[in-house]
């Protein structure tokens, strides 16, 4: 398949920092693929590797079955928004772009058309030091379309953009993928991602910790909760442990896991307890994201790092 990303056993030492560890993950294409995990899970380090900037200490990663560092005019195979601060303040956008294309062999006339494409058709004269957060954004994803590939690999592109950014981002890489194109996208947030992406990488200190589409993940999800309202607590909370729930008490409120709304409400009938609040409450994308890297988090701690 063109464009596909294969990571297998990838590891990255930095002396007694383990960034990358034993990751082994595929990226296909027409698809966008978030790559979710906490500050410091790896991402940058990973996205570095896929890229040949960084030489993996361990494992491998190739795109097509070759490494990235053996393709020459890499651009026009994979283009990449690594770190949109990363670039000469000096230079005007249009001159930035006319240098990469260049060292890339990639005809100069596609440069004002990634401009025209990430909206900085009129700020192509202008110098980029002036350039907000969410300009450079817009330039270093015209600097990753430049060379048209296949592969494009975006290191927490929403960083910096207004709502009307995000939406415009969101836009574009569907509209990539839908070329069939491979798009690989780092965030921390599942909040970014949550309306993005089709499927989904998370990892956490390193390690992978699923790898399913999006829609796999919403349904796996945190375990729903029940908030339950009584004016006898002290009744309905043994009743409710003892029926193999657990249960949280806060200020005459219970919150119950491991037990439907509807189970609750028999119990509670059937012992003659009064409830004032019955309510199902699911757990959001987000919550289900910090609670499956969480559990790496303590699975990981004083573990090989
Ligand atoms: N050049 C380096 N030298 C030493 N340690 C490094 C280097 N690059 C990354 N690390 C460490 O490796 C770990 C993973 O960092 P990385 O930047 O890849 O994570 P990340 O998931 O991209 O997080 P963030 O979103 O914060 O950038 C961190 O503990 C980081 O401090």
């Amino acid at each position: 398949m063109v464009g596909m990303i294969e990571v297998r056993e990838l590891t990255k030492r930095y002396g007694a920092t383990t960034a990358v560890d034993g990751l082994t993950f595929t990226v296909r294409p027409g698809r966008v693929t978030g790559f979710l995990g906490p500050n410091g899970a790896g991402k940058s380090t990973t996205l570095r590797m896929v890229l040949g900037l960084h030489a993996p200490t361990s494992g491998a990663v190739t795109v097509d079955g070759r490494r990235f560092a053996d393709r020459p005019r890499g651009l026009r195979h994979v283009g990449a928004l690594l770190d949109a601060a990363d670039v000469h303040g000096g230079r005007t956008a249009r001159a930035h772009l006319a240098v990469l294309a260049r060292s890339n062999r990639i005809p100069v006339a596609r440069v004002d058309a990634v401009l025209e494409e990430v909206g900085l058709g009129a700020a192509a004269r202008r110098r980029i030091g002036g350039f907000s957060l969410g300009m450079r954004q817009r330039l270093g994803i015209a600097g990753a379309l430049l060379g048209d590939p296949p592969v494009l690999l975006f290191d927490e592109p929403l960083n910096g953009l207004d709502p009307e950014g995000v939406r415009w981002v969101r836009e574009l890489f569907g509209r990539l993928a839908g070329e069939g194109r491979t798009v690989f996208v780092s965030s921390h947030l599942m909040s970014e991602m949550e309306h993005t992406a089709d499927d989904l990488v998370v990892v956490g200190r390193g390690r992978l910790i699923a790898e399913e589409s999006l829609a796999e993940f919403a349904a796996r999800g945190a375990r729903p909760s029940v908030a339950v309202g009584t004016p006898d607590p002290g009744v309905l909370a043994p009743l409710l442990l003892a029926s193999g729930a657990e249960v949280v008490s806060e200020e005459g409120r219970l919150t119950v896991t491991g037990l439907s709304a509807a189970r609750i409400g028999e119990l509670a009938a059937e012992h003659r307890v009064v409830l004032d609040q019955l309510t199902t409450r699911r757990a959001s994308l987000e919550e289900a994201f910090m609670e499956l890297t969480a559990e790496s988090a303590d699975y990981t701690a004083g573990g090989a790092r």
